[in-house]
């Protein structure tokens, strides 16, 4: 199957098959008047400055114009907790009130609220809500997206969360990448036998996730009240003996020295580092860990910003992600988190460009293969109604998606 995309106005990529760090992070390619042909869900040929397609290559193509428009790859989500049952509207009035997220949750709210009707939920439901919120990610423009299991909490309900996104990868255009994450918090039952339930995590729930090859990942929410920094160690270490590559959520409310032990166990990403100091991104930078900054939790929490700018002068590649969750932030659109990234971060919009898409792609370990427009790297494309670059991040609030083109194929 062969597609054109012609008449590009702007093509914006960033260029390279791992992440893009330091100077280089803002290092993009911006060709104007250009097109693409994409044949077999590959990427085959990208035009020169103000080129059009030879007429022989459009024949037996499916022809899309792009209308003058600013094309970039498809968005890489790489931080997602989208598989749930359990909206947290209610909690709302508790946070207006000036509750805070860690005092809902140690109320048995929060997190545990969502893992109540996550347990009470069939597969089929999860899978029905999942494509709902898929749906919407499309729509504004993902094309790849990280989903963190964590709100079942047992052996049983773990293992049906994964098996539902595993099922849900095969039903809808977005590519989904899965994260097992049985350490997101204390369930009810084991509150004060904290030890247990990191030995249930270690001895019965990581190893069946690996045996079933049912994540790539093995994620753990490093935090006080939660998991401290041993448990996370060695959680993390057992993972990597069972082939589970580690991220951790890493000092997002209490400054614990997450990102140091990030750097210590060579995490592929630490997420969120809000209150991560300069000794653990020191250590982060030598790992080639990337940080997956979450702008969207610190807006909607009303946290701080994660220091993005120090990160990228220390040579962390930084990527950009949702953080999609019914708590922290029930929000699937990248948009606004761009808009954040360079309004509060003081990213510029091509190192932002990077973070959503090559960098997204270095944290799930598939750079080699999407992330830029580049002969080889998968089909996967956003037109946006916008004449360049810059009006993404200027325009705001609305979704500027014209089309997605997901391996070739328009899917919007
Ligand atoms: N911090 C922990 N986990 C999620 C929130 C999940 C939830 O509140 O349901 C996060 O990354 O923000
Ligand atoms: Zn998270």
């Amino acid at each position: 199957m062969k597609t054109v995309v012609k008449n590009i106005g702007l093509l914006a990529t960033a260029r390279g098959k791992e992440a893009r760090k330091g100077r280089e992070q803002g290092e993009i390619q911006q060709i104007a008047g250009t097109y693409i042909v994409i044949i077999d869900g590959r990427i085959a040929t990208v035009g020169g400055e103000h080129t059009a397609p030879d007429p022989m290559i459009c024949e037996d193509a499916t022809i899309i114009d792009a209308g003058g428009a600013l094309v970039t790859p498809g968005l890489v989500d790489a931080h997602t907790h989208l598989l749930f049952a359990g909206w947290r509207q209610k909690e709302l009035a508790l946070k207006l009130q000036g509750v805070s997220y860690l005092e809902i949750l140690k109320q048995g709210g929060g997190i545990l609220h969502t893992v109540n009707a996550t347990r009470r939920a069939t597969p089929a439901d999860l899978v029905a809500a999942g494509q709902e919120s898929l749906g919407r990610m499309l729509r504004h423009g993902t094309t790849t997206c990280e989903v963190k299991s964590g709100y079942g909490l047992t052996v049983e309900d773990e293992l049906k969360s994964l098996a539902a996104v595993r099922e849900l990868n095969g039903l809808q255009p977005v590519d989904l990448v899965a994260t097992f994450m049985g350490a997101h918090a204390i369930p009810v039952e084991y509150q004060n036998r904290q030890q247990e339930y990191v030995r249930l995590v270690c001895d019965e729930m990581i190893p069946a996730v690996a045996e079933q090859q049912l994540a790539v990942f093995c994620d753990v929410f490093c935090e006080d009240h939660v998991f401290n920094l041993a448990e996370s160690g060695e959680i993390l270490a057992c993972g990597r003996r069972y082939g589970l590559l580690p991220k951790i959520h890493a000092d997002e409310i209490t400054p614990l020295g997450g990102a140091a032990l990030a750097g210590e166990v060579r995490a592929v990403s630490a997420e969120h580092l809000i209150y991560a100091d300069d000794k653990g991104l020191a250590k982060m930078a030598a790992s080639g860990t990337v940080a997956v900054l979450l702008p969207g939790t610190s807006f909607y929490l009303g946290e701080d910003f994660a220091r993005a700018r120090a990160m990228v002068e220390m040579g962390i590649p930084v990527a950009i992600a949702t953080d999609f969750n019914p708590g922290s932030c029930p929000n699937e659109s990248l948009q606004l988190p761009m808009n954040l990234a360079c309004l509060k971060y003081r990213l510029t919009p091509a190192e932002v460009l990077t973070a959503v898409t090559l960098n997204g792609a270095a944290a799930l370990c598939c750079a080699h293969d999407r992330g830029t427009v580049e002969e080889g790297k998968a089909g996967d494309l956003v037109i946006w109604q916008a004449p360049d670059l810059e009006f993404l991040f200027y325009h705001w609030g609305v979704n500027l998606v014209k089309t997605v083109i997901k391996g070739g194929e328009p899917v919007l």
